[in-house]
């Protein structure tokens, strides 16, 4: 299998040979052409999905129990075939174009496209009492190059996607043994009882304006695509398995599948011979929708090359090219495998694998289809992912070069396809949009290995002298006497005396001019045999050199194998780790999704915390709200119990010192607080407000005052009423308590912070004399005195 030939042609004056000169950009430029082929329902009136409203338009309409959910879907194609077009009709339509443009030395590309079942193998190969495609285009092209044909082997395939010419000698070797082996193999047949070769009518068809000066080659070859790999169906290595082949591209860029056997064939038998022996080879399988599916996308290439004579010049005129040169076109007959839904098909295993390979090499195929389409429509750059599968590298340059492409998508309208039927619709939709540069013929070059055997000349044989050739004259003349004339006689013997004196005077001359030429020839002869000793030492140089070179460019060509293989594992590795890619663009995303969740959760738990936080917030200010009242009524109940010991005081004539404010500004504040501890017994309990009779006795008791810290000057109003009292610092001697006179004991702490607030706590207590003659100081009160400034100016303690 070869892609087509393309680009400009070394050594060509580009005017003389190519009929355009256009740039890429410029090149005029053909949408995909689409058919329809409507494949006959298994009865008449079985429920179709298809609708045909022109010869160009037809309605897609979902089957009866989901019609009403769903409208119908019109889809143009450039023409659609009803059941009732017969395979004759459809290549007129479809092929014989691209059989005029391969004449023409332009490259074309049919292919069938659609559900498995729905007639693409029926299409294009067709059987024996009905051909297809392919059976017509190998008779209508065998009918129109009949006679004009080149002997075979002259052309021959340099393995390269490119042909070289044969001289004579070797092409007729290689008939030889073409012969011989074709003869062995007969024989062999005979013997073995060989299958009967499946003929068909061929009806005459040929292709107009053949150029009658240019000399026809075919070769024919056929390759499959299973499980996305490349195998040569008529491979003739005697493997019992085909090897794969890989794809490579050639010095021109054009794909090429590598080592792939290009068959000459001079006849339409050969090549549908050669079609069948692929045939057999190919991977059929029987599925539950086509008892004989193709399990695999076959490709028959047809190459045509022409010898050209004669060239049309850019005025339309033929002239005769400067140098020989070849134009090679061909025609790429494709039959796809047929996508299908698993869930019908039903396939398990093997079948399951092959089917997705094919539907993953048609989604390939499709999104090329789309991105091309994008990339023309919107000026867009996108990378056309060609490399993903076999089928579209191989077709790439179809897509990107040159070359007409022809589409028929093959429709089965039953009912139960209608759901693939839309898949197929919109998949011609797409290539219906996509442009293909219009073919051009294109020119190769070549060297004409001929060796004409009359024309062969020794190096020598030109330095050569030409010699006249060596004649001893005079010549005797034949005489003829007649004796019974004796003077004619006489004459004629005195002519003859004169002519044998005169070869006598020659003689020596003659002599000497033998010798000479003797010698010279004798010189020459050592000459020659000198050359000849020099050449048979170059031949033998010569024959070492291309010993080498042969060695070498076995070398190279390992080399290239090598290099093939390794760009084809790279190739594959580079698939890998786009998986790879893809799977960890998979994994970031989860991650990501993870993150954003985690995030979310993380910003709903914050949301939930300051909620709990202000409703805590609240609770806790209630709380003290409530515990503030409490002690606000606990202050009121303490200041009318404070009045009432106003009242009290007032009533038993104690007089109160009126104490100068030294400072307005401050506000004075007395609090007797009664410690919250659990009460203890009465006798010792003394407050600051108890009754009259405490305070009445109290004013005779001796008092202990103990004043820890030297207090500051308060000059409040109310102050400790102690009459008779003795103050100490220290409680350091037993003496201080152990006087019977002294009964009550007040020590006096003070502390200020940073407010200013001053307070002043007088923890009092009664001395009481125990048994044994010490003294127990028993607390039973506490006064404390607040002074706060209204300025809150920290004061000095
Ligand atoms: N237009 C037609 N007229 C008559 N018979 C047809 C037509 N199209 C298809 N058939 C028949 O339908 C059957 C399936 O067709 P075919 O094998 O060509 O399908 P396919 O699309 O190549 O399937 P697969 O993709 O599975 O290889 C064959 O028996 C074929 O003869």
């Amino acid at each position: 299998m070869h892609a087509p030939t393309k680009g400009a042609v070394k050594g060509i004056r580009r005017e003389k040979t190519t009929l355009s000169s256009s740039s890429d950009s410029e090149k005029p430029q053909d949408p995909v052409h689409v058919f329809c082929r409507l494949k006959p329902l298994k009865e008449e009136d079985d429920p179709s999905c298809i609708k045909v409203i022109s010869p160009t338009i037809l309605s897609l309409s979902s089957p009866t129990e989901i019609k009403a959910a769903r409208d119908d879907i019109q889809y143009i194609f450039k023409q659609i075939f009803t059941p009732r077009t017969n395979q004759k009709e459809i290549f007129q339509h479809i092929a014989y174009p691209l059989l005029k443009d391969l004449m023409s030395g332009k490259n074309g590309l049919l292919f069938t496209y659609g559900v498995t079942g729905s007639g693409k193998t029926y299409t294009l190969t067709g059987n024996q009492n009905d051909p297809g495609i392919m059976p017509r285009c190998i008779d209508t092209l065998f009918n129109t190059i009949d006679k004009y044909q080149t002997k075979k082997f002259i052309i021959k395939s340099d393995k390269m996607n490119g042909f070289e010419i044969l001289c004579d000698s070797d092409a007729a070797e290689a008939r030889n043994l073409e012969y011989k082996m074709s003869a062995r193999s007969l024989k062999s047949e005979k013997r073995g009882g060989a299958e009967p070769k499946q003929f068909y009518v061929n009806e005459g068809m040929k292709i107009d304006g053949v150029n009658e000066n240019n000399l026809y080659a075919v070769f024919v070859s056929y390759i499959e695509i299973y499980n996305n790999t490349v195998y040569d169906l008529l491979d003739d290595s005697n493997n019992k398995v085909l090897q794969s082949k890989i794809l490579r591209e050639d010095a021109q860029r054009n794909m090429y599948v590598n080592n792939v056997l290009e068959v000459e064939v001079k006849s339409a038998v050969e090549a549908y011979e050669l079609f069948n022996v692929g045939q057999k080879r190919k991977r059929m399988g029987h599925t539950v929708l086509n008892s004989e599916s193709s399990r695999s996308h076959s490709i028959f290439n047809i190459r045509l090359v022409q010898i050209v004579q004669q060239l049309q010049n850019s005025e339309g005129n033929l002239v005769i090219p400067e140098c020989n040169v070849l134009k090679i076109s061909q025609l790429s007959l494709v039959d796809l495998a047929g996508s299908e839904r698993c869930s019908r098909t039903k396939n398990t295993g093997l079948r399951l694998k092959e089917a997705s390979n094919i539907n993953n090499s048609l989604m390939t195929l499709r999104t090329c289809m789309e991105i091309l389409r994008d990339n023309q429509l919107n000026n867009a750059n996108r990378l056309v992912p060609y490399r993903d599968s076999r089928l579209t590298l191989l077709f790439k340059n179809y897509f990107e070069g040159e070359g007409c492409v022809h589409m028929m998508v093959c429709i089965n309208p039953a009912g139960e396809d209608y759901e693939e039927n839309q898949h197929v619709m919109k998949f011609a939709e797409i290539s219906r949009t996509v442009k293909v540069n219009k073919g051009e013929s294109r020119y190769t070059p070549y060297r004409k290995k001929v060796i004409s055997k009359t024309a062969v000349h020794t190096p020598l044989s030109s330095k050569v002298p030409i010699v006249a050739p060596l004649v001893f004259t005079p010549q005797i003349p034949s005489v003829k006497l007649d004796l019974e004339n004796f003077e004619s006689c006489d004459a004629v013997v005195t002519r003859l005396l004169k002519i044998l004196k005169a070869r006598k005077d020659n003689m020596f001359a003659f002599d000497r001019e033998v010798t000479t030429r003797e010698q010279n020839f004798r010189k020459q002869l050592i000459e020659i045999n000198h050359e000849n000793v020099i050449s048979k030492h170059e031949i033998r140089n010569m024959k070492m050199i291309l010993k080498q070179a042969k060695h070498r460019s076995q070398n190279y060509e390992t080399k290239v194998l090598n290099l093939a293989t390794d760009n084809e594992n790279l190739a594959l590795k580079a698939d890998e780790l786009q998986n790879v890619i893809r799977n960890l663009k998979c994994t970031i995303d989860e991650k990501d999704l993870k993150i954003n969740r985690n995030l979310l959760e993380k910003e709903r738990t914050r949301q939930k915390f300051v909620i709990e936080k202000e409703k805590h917030n609240q609770e806790v200010d209630e709380h003290l709200r409530r515990q503030r009242e409490e002690l606000e009524n606990q202050m009121q109940v303490k200041e009318i119990k404070l009045r009432k010991v106003k009242e009290i005081l007032e009533k038993d004539d104690i007089i109160i010192e009126p104490i100068k404010v030294e400072n307005e500004m401050q506000t004075l504040e007395m609090e007797f607080e009664t410690p919250k501890t659990p009460k203890t017994p009465s006798h010792h309990r003394n407050t600051a407000i108890s009754g009259s009779r405490r305070r009445s006795r109290s004013a005779g008791d001796v008092w202990l005052e103990h004043n820890a810290v030297v207090p500051t000057e308060l000059g409040t109003v109310f102050q400790p009423s102690m009459k008779k009292r003795k103050s100490i610092t220290k409680l350091s001697k037993a003496s201080d308590v152990l006087n019977p006179k002294q009964s009550k004991y007040c020590l006096i702490a003070q502390e200020a912070d940073t407010e200013g607030v001053l307070e002043t706590k007088l923890y009092k207590a009664d001395i009481v004399q125990t048994c044994g003659g010490g003294a127990q100081i028993i607390f039973n009160d506490v006064e404390r005195l607040r002074q706060e400034s209204p300025t809150g100016t920290p004061r000095n303690t």
